[in-house]
């Protein structure tokens, strides 16, 4: 059997990283690994994004074997899924194996902003101390609602790490709502209405994934609806958020802040809006690329996760469930959001 891995992001970096050599989340490892089981293979890989790659290969007509795309991680919208339904090519990824690594990404994106850091640690790089230009614009997160656009695996671990801050209230928006006992578990209230929720939140965390009923949702007309000066934390997906109402947002105060590790273009071009928007403070910019999930210790997690799809696979097994986005010739939709 002939094999096509695209390798991408975490298998770079953790090409830098010895011990993890021999198993699957580098290159090695991944050749090695498919050597063992005695498969011919191709080996693609680009460097600092799958996106446009990938799509590609899919929709390829040079690929007309193609059986399985893997996504070494979450998040398969860089897959052209509907060619894969109509090709009965299986799009599988790597469930909840990041889930922890992006939570903790959010927590400290909040707390970024909140807490003005970033011009903080700027000015003294710069050599600069001038405390006032910094604590004019920095708060506490105790005493604030925080909501969550989202409430899944990664949008739940966020409630839940909120729990020691003694916010005011936690609120999330989500068209499944949470059972009862998990709900209680984090002390957080469902809000029905989008509008009603972002109007409430001091802070807004994005946890959905991108589809045609998420993408440019956070745009001028939804952000009328914020609170002024809130705070908005998007690691889901880039192109949830429009890209110019946001920076217009921030530049005018609207948004005290934005962070994330998503883009709408990735990689960002140099010139992108998104690196250098500031509000009127200096301040209010939590950009970084695309890692949030990328931590050596989630690397390790998805590894084992691709192995285990290649293995069942090979071997004829059946895929938990979970992991399928598409299986043969149908979209999986219970795989997303449901779960
Ligand atoms: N920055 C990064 O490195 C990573 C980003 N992600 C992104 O985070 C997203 C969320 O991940 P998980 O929490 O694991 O997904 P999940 O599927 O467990 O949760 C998503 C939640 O969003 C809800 N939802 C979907 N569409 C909605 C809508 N229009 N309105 C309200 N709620 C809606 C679903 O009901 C579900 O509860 C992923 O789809 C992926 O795009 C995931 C992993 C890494």
């Amino acid at each position: 059997m002939k094999v096509l891995a695209v390798l991408y992001n975490g298998f770079q970096a953790a090409k830098a990283e010895p011990r993890l050599l021999g198993t699957v989340e580098n290159e090695l490892g991944l050749r090695r690994y498919l050597e063992s089981l005695g498969h011919e293979y191709v080996v693609t890989s680009s460097k600092e994004g799958p996106e446009s790659d990938f799509q590609k290969h899919i929709v390829d007509s040079d690929a007309k074997n193609l059986k399985l795309c893997v996504t070494a991680g979450v998040g398969s919208d860089h897959i052209d899924l509907n060619a894969a339904v109509d090709r009965k090519v299986q799009v599988l990824e790597v469930s909840g194996s990041n889930v922890v690594s992006v939570a903790e990404h959010v927590l400290m994106s909040i707390l970024l902003l909140v807490r003005n850091f970033v011009p903080a640690h700027e000015m003294i790089e710069r050599g600069d101390w001038q405390v006032s230009d910094i604590a004019r614009n920095a708060f506490d997160l105790e005493g604030k609602v925080v909501g969550t656009l989202g409430a899944g695996r990664i949008g739940y671990r966020v409630l839940q790490r909120l729990q020691p801050f003694n916010c005011k209230e936690l609120l999330y928006y989500d068209y499944n709502p949470l059972p009862m006992a998990a709900q209680s578990t984090v002390d957080v209230r469902r809000v029905a209405d989008l509008k009603e929720f972002v109007a409430q939140c001091d802070v807004l965390t994005v946890n959905t994934p991108l589809h045609e009923g998420t993408r440019n949702l956070i745009n001028k007309d939804l952000l009328h609806h914020f609170k002024p000066g809130a705070w908005l934390v998007n690691t889901a997906r880039g192109a949830i958020c429009n890209a110019e109402d946001v920076a217009a947002a921030v530049k005018s105060g609207r948004l005290n802040g934005y962070a994330g590790d998503v883009w709408n273009v990735q990689p960002a071009p140099k010139d992108h809006i998104w690196r250098t928007m500031k509000n009127p403070l200096g301040g209010g910019n939590g950009m970084v690329p695309h890692y949030s999930g990328t931590t050596l210790d989630a690397q390790a997690r998805y590894a084992a996760g691709t192995k285990a799809i290649l293995e069942n696979y090979f071997e004829g097994k059946e895929q938990d469930p979970v992991n399928v986005i598409v299986g043969i010739g149908k979209y999986e939709s219970k795989a997303y959001g449901q779960r």
